[in-house]
């Protein structure tokens, strides 16, 4: 089965004002589409970032594709590599962490890499999971992700989740999550508040989530010292915290008097990162994430590394639609050390998504879909409708600082901030 064409659709979807700690969610998240036509008639699906960089490097890309075999994986990463020419992206929101050649190759490999999945699912009229080992779970537990947040964007109507500033605001989003989608599991974004008021917050979660695993994170806003003092502090009550500290070397300074398992997805986000990752003790969970790792099958690689070296695996997501939750679910399945809930942001965004059968948790986990390939179908007239949204939407580089500053004026990204 030879590629035929590669079809780049840049995508837009309303996001709430979600902060995190460099400021808050612009009203439009980015994504890109990518649909990998070849010879069989079948086409495969991936989907992506959408910042204009990375939505430039996929395009430059996608041509040099065509004519390969589905199958080669190999060569098809080199020819993503030699498209890019040596170039490094940059991490240019703060919240993933630096980018190397490498790694720069593998984000832009991935979503063709999900589609021949997807195309090779359907061509043996099998689920993806079953090509990447079989399942070892019918159905992959997620997390509720809570954010604090303002009831609205600036001059527009409060939205569906009203405000989220405080404990009770946080605990009330937490119930209206977990009761709509019954998730049994709770990461709070942090960075956003004064560390003590965000450990008040998990510690309203634990006593009204009494058996709910609790994760904090607060993409590096602190000092290794307040990072240590907060995890001193909510020892017994987090199952991990999660990159209390910017870097390898301000992670591990808080691992060495942690009483808590440290997790990332900010300072080990690289294949190069491993070996530095593990001789300074940084981290005891990785957040793996197909987007950053070079798709499902160096994603699997990654999983034996973290196997190998007794570190704990659990899954990171950023805004996403379903082709993602979809792909990520049947990684998931098919990876016995990925035993933490995994993230997403699919139910602040699910409302937009671009699927004709938008994808559906049952109690907080979701059943691995069973249709051949990713066992999800695009709706073409939803494509259009999101590609308008990119097209008016007046963004095209994800900025949550300058969105900040046009509100707050004197607001400065600043790390660590605490
Ligand atoms: O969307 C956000 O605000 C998150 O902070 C996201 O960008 C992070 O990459 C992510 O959720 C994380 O776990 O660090
Ligand atoms: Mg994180």
């Amino acid at each position: 089965m030879r590629i035929t064409d590669v079809v780049v659709t840049p995508i837009a979807f309303p996001d709430p004002p979600l902060l995190n700690s460099v400021g808050v969610h612009e009203p439009w998240v980015l994504r890109t589409v990518v649909e990998v036509r070849t010879d069989a008639g079948l086409t495969g699906l991936g989907e992506t970032y959408g910042d204009i960089g990375h939505l430039n490097r996929v395009r430059a890309a996608a041509p040099a594709l065509t004519g390969l075999d589905v199958h080669d994986l190999n060569g098809i990463r080199a020819r993503v590599s030699t498209a890019l020419g040596g170039e490094a992206g940059s991490d240019r929101h703060g919240l993933t962490g630096r980018l190397t050649v490498e790694s720069t190759v593998d984000r832009v490999f991935s979503p063709f890499e999900v589609a021949t999945w997807d195309v090779r699912g359907k061509a043996l009229d099998r689920p993806v999971v079953d090509l990447l080992g079989g399942a070892v779970r019918d159905a992959v537990p997620y997390s509720a992700y809570l954010f604090y947040k303002w009831a609205g964007h600036p001059g527009a109507e409060p939205d569906e989740w009203g405000a989220a500033l405080d404990a009770d605001g946080v605990v009330a989003q937490a119930r209206e999550l977990t009761r709509r989608h019954g998730f049994r599991s709770i990461k709070l974004k942090g960075g956003v508040l004064p560390p003590d008021e965000e450990v008040a917050a998990i510690r309203a979660l634990r006593e009204a989530f009494p058996g709910h695993p609790l994760r904090l994170d607060p993409n590096a806003a602190w000092s290794p010292a307040t990072g240590l003092e907060v995890a001193r502090e909510l020892d017994g009550v987090l199952e991990y915290l999660e990159d209390p500290s910017p870097e390898i070397e301000g992670m591990a300074e808080v691992a060495a008097g942690s009483p808590l398992p440290l997790a990332t997805n900010m300072c080990t986000i690289a294949f190069e990162h491993l070996a530095p990752s593990v001789a300074a003790g940084a981290v005891q969970v990785v957040l793996s994430d197909h987007h950053y790792w070079g798709g499902l099958a160096r994603s699997k690689e990654l999983a034996a590394i973290c196997r190998a070296f007794g570190i704990g695996l659990s899954m990171h997501s950023n805004s996403h639609l379903g082709i993602s939750l979809a792909a990520m679910t049947h990684l998931a399945a098919a990876t016995p050390n990925l035993d933490y809930a995994c993230d997403t942001h699919y139910p602040w965004n699910s409302a937009w998504d671009v699927l004709a059968e938008p994808l559906s948790f049952v109690d907080g986990a979701l059943p691995v879909p069973t249709g051949p390939g990713l066992g999800v179908e695009l709706d073409r007239d939803k494509l259009a409708a999101r590609a308008e949204d990119y097209r008016r939407c007046g963004i095209v580089q994800r900025d949550d600082t300058g969105y900040m500053r046009s509100i707050d004026p004197g607001y400065e990204r600043r790390r660590p901030r605490w």
